[in-house]
């Protein structure tokens, strides 16, 4: 179990905390800290403000991700799938949308636009090398092995 602090930002005191909305639920939904509806015409993106910082420990990160309903019913999605949130980001999280929809689609204070997975992040030291391990692969990639 990791300790995640979290606080709200002046004036969004309000809205609830993100939370995982069943048990085992991996995401913990991200409730819109707009203080007027906005809206998004089909093809247009906005940052919405998510209201609150973090303070994670080292080795972890927070990913931004879409929710399948609004993905589904909407063509509502996060367009940095999954958006990064950096152990050492202090500031308030935002929430990159952008409607792929038919209709406008309004954001309301409060509403879940997304969620936040935590994830463990393993430390890496860059080495450069003059060459690399063989592999059948090689260098076949993007669809080389076909449909
Ligand atoms: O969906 C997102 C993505 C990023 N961030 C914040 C937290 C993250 O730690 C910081 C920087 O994100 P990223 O590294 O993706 O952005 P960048 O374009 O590389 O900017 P920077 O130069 O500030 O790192 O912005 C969010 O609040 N939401």
């Amino acid at each position: 179990m990791f300790k995640v602090r979290i606080r709200h930002l002046p004036g969004n005191e309000d809205l609830p905390l993100p939370r995982q909305m069943s048990a085992g639920a991996s995401g913990f939904d991200i409730p819109a800290a707009v203080t007027e509806p906005v809206i998004l015409s089909p093809g247009k993106r906005g940052l919405i403000p998510a209201g609150f910082a973090l303070e994670m420990p080292q080795g972890l990160e927070a990913q931004v991700r879409p929710r399948s309903g609004l993905a589904l019913k909407k063509g509502v999605t996060t367009l940095n799938s999954p958006g990064t949130i950096d152990a050492d980001y202090r500031g308030e999280v935002g929430v990159i949308l952008i409607n792929h929809g038919e209709e406008p689609f309004t954001v309301r204070r409060g509403d879940r636009i997304a969620q936040l997975v935590f994830q463990e992040v393993p430390a890496v030291r860059l080495e450069p090398a003059d060459d690399l391990a063989s592999t059948a692969r090689g260098a076949g990639g993007f669809g080389h092995t076909g449909k």
